[in-house]
């Protein structure tokens, strides 16, 4: 169990906050079970007065809130928010999970991170926060990754569970199996672009995700928000849904979002909920003669890895790749070629290499035609060089490969007869080890 902060006034009559004692674990062990209050103190009435006098929460509900633990699933943009509002409104004891460390690019929507903590585990960073925040919480920071082989202990110990990360699709069905086996409910959002959603699992009867998802989809239709991009208030607002029904289940009045998806379109500012379908009889973990009766390997069974660091598809062979050091060589060498970078136009504008024609990979899937008669312009202008191959980049070099497996259908062009070759872990590659002025996004 991991002791309490200590909070002081120093001589300059600051307010210090000590949280060297948090404890950050690596491994699952055992917690003792949280303390029942008989009662509340005179301070915790005064620090929660303003939600004791709603009559849907009051003393009873209060005394529920701080005899729940939760577990929060990844202290990221959904994460955060979720952890601060649990914990100001009194939940008894939150543990905190995240193998990763917090970057700059985190800041925007993780709110409980701040500068001073880039590089720091973001489970002690949050906990920290959190404890800054309300130092009568107990708060358990994790640094692992939730995997089949510690997810059950580790949810058993925790009433209620959430989910933060749902790019992440073998942690969505790992948390989700974890749960129906612990008998757990499962508080699970995901926020993306300008869009969010919300629903509670495994509740009171309801569906589990298995039941609504019980395939997983391809892995290259997911998209995260270092791919999509996202405005940090959306998982902000959808994580602070998640507080709501964390605490509506924990204080006793109980969530109605279990047979329903909320939907948020922060564009048009409005929530839509639809009634989901019910619990399915022939689920595979939750249904009559469920086949999955125990944790198994997720990664194989979605294709995909369980983190969210960033995905390496693996789409062309060797010889249809090129490093970005010998794609730096072809540039010194001043090799006739072309550079096609297949970015969306918004990543664009953010940066580019100056040579590049740009033609995203949307507009070669739908064969947009003019952007289509600009790449053959192109080509032809090279093949009159009497040299020269065309080379693929992106972001990271995953979008690139799917490119050249694009152009490559395109028989009887002018692009079937010229070699086209991907640019290996792409723009971030080249900024990472060949131009560290080049920006990194
Ligand atoms: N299996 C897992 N175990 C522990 N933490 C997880 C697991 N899967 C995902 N996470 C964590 O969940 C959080 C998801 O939050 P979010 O998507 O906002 O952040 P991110 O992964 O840092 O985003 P970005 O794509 O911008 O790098 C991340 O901090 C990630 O490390
Ligand atoms: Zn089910």
């Amino acid at each position: 169990m991991c002791p309490q902060n200590i909070v002081g006034v120093s001589r300059q009559n600051t307010v210090a906050v000590h949280t060297s004692e948090l404890q950050l674990h690596d491994k699952v062990t055992p917690l003792t079970p949280t303390k029942a209050k008989a009662a509340l103190s005179n301070e915790d009435i005064m620090r929660y007065s303003r939600q004791l006098l709603l009559p849907e929460l009051g003393v009873q509900g209060q005394l529920n809130l701080s005899k729940t633990s939760v577990l929060i699933v990844g202290c990221g943009g959904l994460g955060c928010p979720l952890a601060q509002y649990l914990a100001a409104a009194g939940i008894g004891r939150l543990g905190l999970l995240d193998y990763d460390e917090v970057e700059l690019s985190n800041l925007h929507r993780q709110v409980l991170h701040g500068e001073e903590n880039r590089g720091q585990a973001k489970a002690l960073s949050a906990a920290t926060a959190v404890k800054r925040l309300n130092s009568t919480v107990e708060c358990i920071p994790y640094h692992l990754q939730l995997s089949p082989e510690n997810a059950l202990q580790l949810i058993q110990q925790y009433p209620a569970a959430n989910v933060s990360s749902t790019y992440n699709v073998p942690t969505r069905y790992l948390v989700n199996d974890a749960c129906v086996l612990s008998g757990k409910p499962l508080v699970s959002a995901s926020a993306l672009r300008m869009e969010g959603q919300l629903t509670v699992y495994n509740y009171r009867g309801g569906p589990c995700y298995r039941c609504l998802y019980p395939v997983p989809p391809p892995q290259e239709t997911v998209t995260n928000c270092s791919d999509g991009g996202v405005l940090g208030v959306v998982p902000g607002i959808m994580g602070c849904f998640q507080a709501l029904e964390v605490l509506k289940i924990a204080s006793g009045r109980g969530s109605s979002c279990g047979q329903q998806l909320v939907m948020f379109d922060a564009q048009d500012a409005r929530f839509r909920s639809i009634k989901l379908r019910p619990k399915q009889a022939g689920c595979a973990v939750c249904g009559e003669n469920p086949s999955v009766t125990q944790l198994a390997d997720y990664e194989a069974f979605c294709g995909a890895a369980a983190t969210d660091k960033c995905r390496k598809l693996n789409l062309l062979s060797r010889d249809q790749r090129i490093t970005v050091q010998d794609y730096k060589s072809i540039i010194d060498n001043a090799e006739p070629h072309l550079l096609l970078d297949v970015r969306p136009l918004v990543e664009v504008d953010i940066c580019r290499l100056p040579f590049s024609l740009n033609i995203p990979l949307s507009s070669l899937e739908e064969r947009k035609s003019e952007q289509i008669q600009l790449l053959q312009e192109r080509v032809s202008q090279l093949k009159q060089q009497m040299a020269g191959d065309l080379y693929v980049i992106c972001k990271l070099g995953n979008d690139s490969q799917k490119a050249v497996q694009v152009m490559e259908k395109m028989i009887g062009s002018e692009v079937d007869s010229i070699t086209l070759k991907d640019i290996c872990g792409g723009l971030m590659a080249w900024a990472g080890k060949i131009d560290p002025t080049f920006p990194q996004y």
